[in-house]
């Protein structure tokens, strides 16, 4: 079997109080996009902080390639592209000085995938960092990671502060990298990037791994809901009454409709009251979790 491309073995730090990161250990094999999610505070940075090598395990270990992160930790981050979640900039510095000073430290001599990002994520880094605004610093922190097209990213939150319109471009992105083999570890909230992109996700909660599940399993026990509008009280409240559907709420000419799997025949149920509006939402993350989980953090499922 090929071994894991980053590998981590019983990786722990204990900050006392319970937090921290305890006993990790799970596999990204070559080629893979794999999402890292969990509630705030769950040990996302904190892992990856790690994997780059900023801070010594208290016990267990990581390797990228094969390379300790930390005794490592300066190959490591010469060739891995990286997006911490906090970005520290040397504030004064313009964009592209910075950007420049990126690719000097990482040995990047054709400039041309700057100038590529740059266009995509329709940035001008002219202007002096500290006075960015925080998509725009967030941009500049992309494109310091995607530079030189990397074959490793670990990338920590990537898509925090951008528009809808550059979160998709960020989507685009990854899945050119995914197509050219590149090898990703990315942690994120937001359900939708990791399902677009990720062959698998591993799932953490207050710095335990509580799974390591396939993206399209995960996106199968989400729900959807739906909010249909009916012409008045009486055909709502008849609906809910009459109809085998999963009714969370009927209030006045609403009702609220969690569906599954089952939406052609949801569909052809509510065509027969003839409704005048029909909205969706989707289940949002952190209740994806609980759902799956249970308060306790253990899985229901
Ligand atoms: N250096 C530190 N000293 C003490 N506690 C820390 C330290 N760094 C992180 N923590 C704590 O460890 C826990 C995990 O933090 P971490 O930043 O890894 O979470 P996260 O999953 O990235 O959260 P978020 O989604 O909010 O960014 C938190 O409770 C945090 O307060």
């Amino acid at each position: 079997m090929v071994p894991p491309f980053i590998e981590l073995t019983n990786l722990t730090k204990n900050f006392g109080n319970g937090k921290g990161i305890f006993d990790l250990s799970f596999g990204v094999q070559q080629g893979e996009v794999f999402g890292f999610l969990g509630p705030n505070g769950a040990g996302k940075s904190t892992t990856i902080r790690h994997l780059m090598g900023f801070v010594k395990p208290q016990s267990g270990s990581c390797q990228i390639m094969g390379k300790d992160c930390f005794s490592q930790a300066a190959l490591i981050q010469q060739s891995v592209g990286y997006l911490a979640g906090e970005i520290a900039f040397i504030e004064d510095m313009s964009g592209i000085s910075y950007l420049n000073f990126i690719a000097d430290m990482k040995g990047i001599r054709d400039r041309s995938s700057i100038r590529d990002l740059l266009y995509r994520f329709e940035l001008n880094p002219r202007g002096k960092i500290k006075k960015m605004s925080k998509g725009m610093k967030q941009k500049i922190g992309l494109v310091a990671a995607f530079m030189g097209d990397p074959s490793v990213l670990i990338l920590d939150e990537p898509t925090s502060g951008l528009d809808p319109l550059m979160q998709n471009r960020f989507v685009e992105l990854l899945l050119e990298r995914k197509k050219k083999g590149s090898t990703v570890f990315m942690s994120s909230h937001i359900f939708e990037e990791v399902e677009k992109t990720c062959n698998r996700t591993a799932i953490i909660r207050e710095g335990r791994l509580v799974d390591i599940v396939q993206m399209k399993e995960l996106s199968k026990l989400r729900n959807r809901i739906y909010t249909v509008t009916l012409h008045d009280k009486e055909s709502a409240q008849r609906l809910a009454a009459v109809e085998q559907l999963d009714i969370i709420n009927v209030c006045g000419r609403k009702v609220q409709i969690r569906v599954k799997k089952e939406l052609p025949n949801t569909l052809r149920v509510l065509a027969n009251y003839q409704p005048t509006d029909l909205q969706t939402e989707t289940q949002s993350l952190e209740e994806l979790f609980l759902h799956y989980y249970g308060e306790g953090g253990h899985k229901n499922a």
